[in-house]
């Protein structure tokens, strides 16, 4: 069985792969003093709590967050006997190398995301990963990723307002009705909802432009859904697509005699 793992900037995610479906997915704050063995407590307990019993053979990393990894590798060779690949590393190989200026590191869940998008999606995509930062992550012809673009994430942005604005307070985002809000809180939620809505849409439209063609967005990440409600914006919502993504390399790797 495969152990995909995806750290973000926020969580890490956890979830196994028996050959034919993920099993479980489990998340857990993102947080590099976190041991292997504060790992190993968790999960195991989890899937004892779930009564899953899954012999772990492989690992596959991704991480945003480089101090992070040590300590995964160490739970995978300590408790699982395994070498994990880690995503971005020389030795953990991808179907279509990214075309980026020399020097770039991309971060490895845009690679991962690039992956999983277009094995099911197919060429010339734009995907947006609603996640610490909001990611748009642009697919060639030939599934490579070709670039992007970063903005700020959501909750950064709300926290942002928050700390430097005396007066205003921690808001959580939802879909305000009205666009003008009469109150302060209905007025922080308009200014989050619809200026997301027009920076995708916007930013969409330019790389469009840039490209000279119609590119499919697809949409990952646990706001996605928040932001299909207020638009038309994505042909698809793939909440899986960075498992899926793990999953592929991984395979590819075993074919090519890697890891
Ligand atoms: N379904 C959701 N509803 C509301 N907020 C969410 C949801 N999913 C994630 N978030 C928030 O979005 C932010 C980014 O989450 P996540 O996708 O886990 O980021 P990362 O991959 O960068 O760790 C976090 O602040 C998290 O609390
Ligand atoms: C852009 C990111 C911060 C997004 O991370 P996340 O929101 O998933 O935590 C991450 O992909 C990263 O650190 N990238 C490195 C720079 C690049 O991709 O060009
Ligand atoms: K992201």
């Amino acid at each position: 069985m495969l152990l995909c793992i995806d750290t973000g900037n926020t969580n890490t995610v956890f979830s196994v792969w028996d050959g034919a479906q993920f099993r479980a997915l489990w998340r857990i704050a993102t947080d590099h003093r976190r041991t292997a063995d504060e790992y190993f407590v968790w999960l195991s307990t989890l899937m004892s709590l779930q009564k899953l019993d899954l012999p772990i053979s492989d690992c596959i990393i991704s991480s945003t967050v480089p101090r992070v990894v040590f300590n995964l590798r160490v739970l995978c060779n300590r408790y699982f006997d395994t070498r994990p690949l880690v995503v971005g590393k020389p030795d953990c190989l991808l179907p279509t190398a990214p075309r980026v200026d020399q020097g770039t590191v991309v971060g490895p869940d845009r690679l991962v995301n690039t992956v999983g998008a277009f094995d099911r999606h197919g060429p010339d995509l734009i995907v947006v990963d609603f996640g610490t930062a909001t990611t748009f992550d642009v697919v060639d012809t030939d599934g490579a990723y070709v670039g992007g673009v970063i903005s700020p994430g959501v909750n950064l942005s709300l926290e942002a307002l928050h700390s430097g604005a005396a007066s205003l307070p921690h808001v959580d985002v939802t879909m305000p009705g009205k666009v003008i809000g009469t109150n302060t809180v209905a007025c922080i939620q308009s200014g989050i909802f619809w200026g997301y809505i027009g920076l995708v849409q916007g930013i969409v439209e330019k790389i469009r432009e840039e490209r000279g063609r119609s590119m499919k967005v697809i949409a990952t990440g646990g706001l996605a859904p928040l932001f299909d409600q207020g638009s038309d914006l994505f042909d698809a919502i793939d909440d899986d697509l960075t498992m899926h993504g793990l999953r592929l390399i991984h395979d590819y790797n075993k074919e090519m005699g890697h890891g």
